[in-house]
């Protein structure tokens, strides 16, 4: 089945990760000094990307890989069976040790999302989720929390790459009003898959970044889903997979509630034309 090739790959993919780990990791950056990249990251995605290629043939499925999108592919979502891969999400967390890395595989056709695999490669930990089938960490089924009462919750969020100082303004802003409404805490993992798993374990009531990318999100937003949860965006629309921003949440409630307290800043869209990028 297509989603047991994902897992496959995705463990593949995580030796490599766990090998390079062990040697000198060779760090550069791709949109300013703190959106860091690394040979891991290129090597990883051309691995999974070269797997998928030889189980289904050259030119029958699309990718849209990060690694592979900043050199220059389009990221173009088609009604083609496409797959979504962030080889290695945590990069910066991966580079200096910061114990939460995953590797985030998804596949869409017609533009739906049909099933995503988030490995957390340091918690040895496999989320996936089919979608109508349900979702499961290491094969047990997973559920989002109950909390409905915003005070008895644990927020997710981060602060991205972008250090613009009106957009850190707004971020840090967003979080001072969430923090003081009061919630019980507010947290992040460095890496917007494992962050969607925690919402989709009930571990935390709700994840919201603006600035994120289709492929850190893609398989997480299945998980969530079917793990009971919903995805909105953060002006309380509709989930828009390319729009770079979202709210995942246990509930209605608690992502109302947050969407209240979100500054939203402006986000070029992940299919947006190159000029307007
Ligand atoms: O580690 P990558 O794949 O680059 O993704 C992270 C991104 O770099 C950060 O800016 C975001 O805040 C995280 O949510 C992404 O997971
Ligand atoms: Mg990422």
């Amino acid at each position: 089945m297509v989603g047991d090739l994902a897992e496959k790959t995705s463990v593949r993919a995580v030796l490599e990760i766990r090998k390079a780990g062990e040697s000198e990791i060779r760090v550069m950056t791709k949109s300013s000094t703190v959106d860091l990249v690394t040979k891991t990251d290129e090597r990883v995605e051309k691995i999974i990307i070269g797997s998928l290629i030889k189980e289904f043939g050259e030119g029958t499925h699309c990718f849209i890989g990060e690694e592979s999108v900043a050199k220059g592919e389009p990221c173009i979502l088609t009604d083609k069976p496409t797959w979504i891969i962030d080889p290695v999400d945590g990069t910066t967390n991966f580079v200096h040790g910061f114990p939460f890395v995953a590797v985030s595989i998804a596949f869409a056709v017609k533009k739906q999302l049909e099933f995503g695999v988030v490995y957390s490669c340091l918690e040895d930990k496999m989320y996936k989720a089919r979608r109508g089938k349900g979702a499961f960490c290491n094969d047990e089924p997973i559920q989002v929390s109950d909390v409905k009462d915003i005070n008895k919750s644990i927020i997710i969020s981060e602060h991205g790459t972008d250090r613009s100082p009106e957009k850190v303004k707004k971020i840090f802003s967003t979080m001072q009003k969430i923090l003081c409404i009061p919630v019980h805490g507010l947290r992040g993992s460095g890496t917007a898959a494992t962050n969607m798993c925690l919402v989709a374990t009930g571990a935390v009531e709700a994840f919201f970044e603006i600035g994120i990318h289709c492929w850190d999100i893609a398989a997480g937003a299945v998980i969530v889903q079917e793990a009971g949860g919903i995805l909105l965006d953060v002006d309380g629309g509709p989930f828009d997979l390319m729009s770079r921003r979202m709210v995942s949440a246990n509930n209605d409630v608690i992502a109302k509630r947050i969407i209240k307290e979100i500054e939203i800043f402006p986000a070029a869209r992940d299919d947006a034309t190159p000029e307007k990028k």
